[in-house]
């Protein structure tokens, strides 16, 4: 049988990356993708902004919602501080077998925890199961239609803290309208819009940064 893209899209990495090398795993998901077939990272273009808000907030703890490949989590956990970690959270096994080896090769998986599981179910599990306080960072690049419910519960299971930066992939195409009029509308918010392009192509797309006010 056929190997999938995600598959197609690690072999790529194993081939032009150097082992340990984040940015070399970085560089040739997005050659594979630029020269060879599409996949839904968030991309170099989106990436450089994703990356200025990862130094800006210097996370001790932050939480990725989807980790597909990998891609932004080899993004996100190369610039954490000493000492910091980033869990991500994958329900689907095929992507999670691929982003595991993406991360192991760029030399990430001390700072970074990747479970298994639907963010709705794990997200309760946080605080008890992972010894989480509050998430100084979270990276939603999910399921556009669990954006605002998984925003709604990390706020009720107490995972965010004043000042707790949320940062969305996608949030026009392919468009997250009832997160984004919540974290514009909420008095709990103070959101800014980062326009960009989708990911290897001309489309418009951006990300919004929304900080939780407590
Ligand atoms: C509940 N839960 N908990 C953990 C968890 C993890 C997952 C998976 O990682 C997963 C699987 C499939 C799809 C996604 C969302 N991503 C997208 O759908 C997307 C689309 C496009 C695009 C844009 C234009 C197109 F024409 C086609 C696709 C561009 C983008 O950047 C995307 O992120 C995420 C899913 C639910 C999960
Ligand atoms: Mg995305």
């Amino acid at each position: 049988t056929g190997s999938t893209r995600p598959q197609r899209l690690l072999k790529a990495v194993q081939k032009n990356a150097s082992r340990g090398d984040p940015q070399s795993v970085i560089s040739a998901i997005d050659r594979f993708c630029h020269s060879s077939e599409w996949a839904m990272n968030v991309g170099d273009e989106k990436g450089v902004i994703l990356d200025s808000v990862v130094c800006e907030v210097s996370p001790g703890c932050a939480l990725e919602l989807g980790t597909y490949c990998g891609y932004s989590t080899v993004r996100i956990g190369r610039l954490l501080p000493p000492g910091a970690k980033l869990i991500t959270l994958e329900f689907n096994p095929d992507y999670a077998k691929v982003a595991r080896q993406v991360i192991d090769f760029a030399g990430l998986q001390e700072k970074v925890l990747l479970v298994e599981g639907p963010s709705g179910d794990l997200i309760p599990k946080m605080k008890e199961q992972y010894g989480i306080t509050t998430f100084d960072l979270v990276f939603l690049d999910h399921w556009k239609d669990r954006y605002l419910p998984d925003t709604k519960l990390l706020e009720e299971c107490g995972l965010l803290r004043k000042g707790s930066i949320l940062l969305a992939d996608n949030v026009i195409c392919p468009g997250t309208p009832d997160y984004l009029a919540y974290v514009r509308s909420s008095p709990r918010y103070e959101s800014k819009y980062f326009k960009s392009h989708l990911e290897y192509t001309k489309v418009e797309d951006g990300l919004e940064k929304s900080i939780f006010l407590g």
